[in-house]
């Protein structure tokens, strides 16, 4: 599976296909217009010739010559005319689509993108009206959405059984498709989605609204047969007072009105501000002689966990070496499970990644020297260098970066991710958070800063304070780079290092 929305980088390709799809248009019209242009000349002479005829019929009919072509083109020129209005047009072009095809997303990756769009809107509390006309949380942009894109929102949503979050998008689409017409082979039919709107309300046991909406419909198609029933049908149920379907809790909740879960504060920039004296900011140039060089403008973000946000760390000539190396090689993100013991595509983390073994490049032996300069850990044994770039509302939900498995192949070499170095390598317009909603800490990407703690407290045991996610992309292209850095090799470098090992 390509996953295309994973990535924004990714989905350039799209766009280059696209742009093949729209010239193979264009070859398809103009094989249609070669033909149009053929049938109107001829269609010049022959009536030229017929008006001729008819304006002294007698006459003409009275020449051997022209009862002859007038008795020979009609049995033979007629022909040849039906077998050519016949012949199909722009085969190859027909064809150039269906082997494109194999290229163009999937109903999986449609599936995908309704779900992270649902989940820009859930996160921060989007309106669904907003999102339509472009207006993503509180900026306005200059795009919006079709009828047809909110249709698709509210029927995948309803295939998922989101109701709720299916009958805004519905309602959307009745609203939308008052206001611009569809081009031809693409418009919908507005009694379809009345239809699934009334399906969606009843499912949410709104049965009066339900009746309205087919009632509306009925307005402009009286006789319509299914409209009709379905009319008498939720007639019965709200005469018998019938709950059409059980309860569900999701549509229990009324959406938007439930209070903020930590992790969405965290993601709408929500926490409030440190009043913990001891966080500062300062020059580091001491973790490693090399900082005496060149110091680190740090700012202390925590002390449980501890966590040190380093800023101005990459060039930007680095970063876009980083991001041209990445970008080829890109594969959908897995999870370490521990159910199976294997890493997995999962539905909570979605973005796209590379790897990189330490001595890939000079730039890498580089970076993993910097790592070290500001951490002080040895690099010996760690994970190679991830580098990640997220795609539509691409997210990875709340999780610990450390293993806690003894015995597991996952730690037997190297030992436990003692410390997580995250690198951002763009800012992100909106969204893309780094959340830690135990500590409500909330880091928003600055191109060229690191973020870095430690998972594991100072006798070894996972701390737990270092729950955290990634928010939901809203607006942007977030590429990050990260180190794992495995316990093992810090075993005489590490301060106050008790139990364990
Ligand atoms: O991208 C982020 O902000 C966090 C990524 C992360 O937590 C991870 O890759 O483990
Ligand atoms: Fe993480």
């Amino acid at each position: 599976e390509e996953s295309h929305c994973t990535s924004v980088a990714g989905m350039v390709k799209l766009l280059d296909l696209e742009a093949q799809l729209i010239d193979n248009l264009e070859d398809y019209a103009v094989e249609l217009e070669k033909k149009l242009e053929t049938v109107r000349r001829s269609i010049t002479s022959l009536r030229l010739e017929n008006d001729k005829a008819r304006s002294s019929t007698e006459e003409y009919l009275s020449n051997p010559l022209n009862s002859f072509s007038l008795i020979r083109r009609m049995n033979r020129d007629w022909m040849i005319w039906q077998l050519y209005m016949e012949d199909p047009i722009g085969l190859p072009q027909v064809e150039k689509i269906q082997e494109l095809r194999e290229h163009m997303p999937t109903n999986t990756d449609v599936e995908e993108a309704v779900t992270a769009l649902d989940r820009i809107q859930n996160t921060y509390g989007l309106k669904v009206s907003h999102i339509a006309h472009g207006l993503l949380n509180g900026k306005q942009y200059n795009v919006s959405f079709t009828a047809l894109d909110t249709y698709a929102m509210g029927q995948i949503l309803f295939d998922q059984e989101n109701y709720l979050a299916a009958a805004s998008w519905l309602y959307q689409s009745i609203v939308l498709m008052e206001v611009y017409k569809l081009p031809a082979p693409l418009e919908l039919s507005k009694n379809e989605v009345q239809m699934v709107y009334a399906e969606t309300l009843l499912k949410l046991n709104q049965n009066a609204d339900a009746l309205k909406v087919v009632n509306i419909a009925l307005t402009d198609r009286p006789h319509d047969i299914k409209l009709l029933m379905k009319k008498s049908e939720i007639e019965t149920l709200i005469r018998t007072g019938t709950k059409s379907a059980p309860l569900l809790k999701k549509t229990l909740q009324v959406q938007g009105t439930e209070a903020p879960t930590a992790y969405q504060m965290g993601c709408r920039g929500q926490f409030p501000a440190s009043t913990d004296g001891r966080l500062h900011c300062r020059y580091n140039s001491t973790t490693s002689p090399f900082l005496i060089l060149a110091p680190l403008k740090m700012e202390l973000v925590g002390l449980d966990p501890y966590m040190v946000l380093y800023h101005d760390v990459l060039s930007s000539k680095e970063i876009e070496e980083l991001q041209g190396m990445a970008t080829p090689g890109l594969k959908r993100a897995t999870v370490f499970q521990a159910s199976s013991g294997r890493n997995e595509v999962v539905k909570t983390r979605t973005s796209k990644v590379a790897w990189f073994p330490d001595s890939f490049s000079p730039l890498t032996l580089r970076l993993n020297a910097r790592i070290t300069d500001m951490t002080g850990f040895n690099l010996h044994g760690s994970e190679m260098l991830q580098l990640m770039n997220y795609g539509l509302g691409g997210h990875y939900d709340k999780h610990y970066d450390f293993f806690n498995q003894t015995n597991s192949n996952m730690t037997a070499m190297s030992g436990d991710r003692i410390a997580t170095v995250l690198f951002y390598l763009t800012d992100v317009e909106q969204g893309g958070a780094t959340v830690f909603p135990n500590i409500q800490k909330a880091i928003f990407p600055q191109r060229g800063s690191v973020i870095m703690w430690y998972n594991l407290k100072d006798d070894g045991v996972p701390n737990t304070q270092t729950l955290h996610a990634a928010c939901p992309v809203i607006v942007g292209s977030k590429w990050v780079c990260n180190k794992w850095i495995r316990e093992r090799e810090q075993l005489f470098r590490r301060p106050c290092l008790k139990k364990r090992l």
